[in-house]
């Protein structure tokens, strides 16, 4: 796609994830998030690959950026390969004040976890419009399938509402990468989220919610603003 056919959130978008592709340099193993603004720093970075040789090893955090990496040529390892990740740049759907996050929108938040746990660094690109001064939801919720009607009981005790996330080019629940089913929890309110965090992901049969409130000491958070990538953190 031409720059001139983006739309005003994609330019924002663009701005942030070709600033985060700056971060990387040569011999680092990169973590590579899901969704539309992290495929501008993975767009950017096969460009840095053909024109300064820059020799990176990606991680992927899901099928979706597999492929996109598979078809942009940027070299993947698998997670039992190396020891630790340099950096990982993934987006997010909601960011506080303090750099705790929603995400999941894509179903991703699962790997997306595992691989931001096991990063050095982590940089989260967004447009503008993901800033918030409290995380208000839905919250993604991986669930394993036999716990369903029980995780929706736990929920339901907690208040708020749930809705099991349904396909749009397939009839029935959204499968995850990982073969699980996915639930969106709006709760009445998120008062403490690395509270609300531990009590979701302590419900037997979840997998992990879409909170990420435990990273903030290693995040950077880059927005593409109008005049310019704003930096966030560290
Ligand atoms: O499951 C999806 C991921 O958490 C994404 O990183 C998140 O939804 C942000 O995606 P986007 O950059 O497309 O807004």
């Amino acid at each position: 796609m031409s720059n001139t056919e983006l739309s005003l959130q994609d330019k924002a978008k663009q701005r942030a994830g070709f600033k985060a592709a700056e971060y990387i340099s040569n011999g680092m193993i990169v973590g590579l998030g899901t969704g539309s603004t992290v495929a501008f720093t993975m767009a950017r970075l096969k460009e840095r690959i053909s024109a300064e040789r820059l020799s990176i090893y990606g991680v992927p955090t899901s099928l979706q950026t597999m492929m996109r990496t598979g078809a942009l040529g940027i070299p993947l390892v698998g997670l039992e390969q190396v020891q630790t990740i340099d950096i990982t740049i993934d987006g997010a759907d909601q960011i506080d004040s303090e750099l705790r996050l929603i995400k999941g929108r894509g179903a991703a938040h699962v790997r997306e976890r595992i691989i931001a746990d096991a990063s050095k660094r982590i940089i989260i690109v967004a447009d503008p419009s993901k800033l918030c001064a409290d995380l208000t939801g839905p919250i993604p919720i991986e669930i394993v399938p036999f716990s369903l009607p029980h995780v929706l009981n736990r929920l339901n005790q907690m208040g708020g509402t749930i809705q099991v996330r349904e396909g749009v080019k397939k009839d029935g629940p959204v499968i995850s990468d990982n073969g699980n089913i996915i639930l969106d929890y709006q709760p009445i309110t998120i008062l403490d989220p690395m509270q609300l965090e531990t009590v979701i992901n302590m419900i037997p049969g979840v997998v992990c919610c879409g909170i990420f409130a435990e990273f903030t000491h290693k995040t950077t958070v880059i927005i593409g603003e109008e005049n310019g990538p704003r930096i966030i953190g560290l």
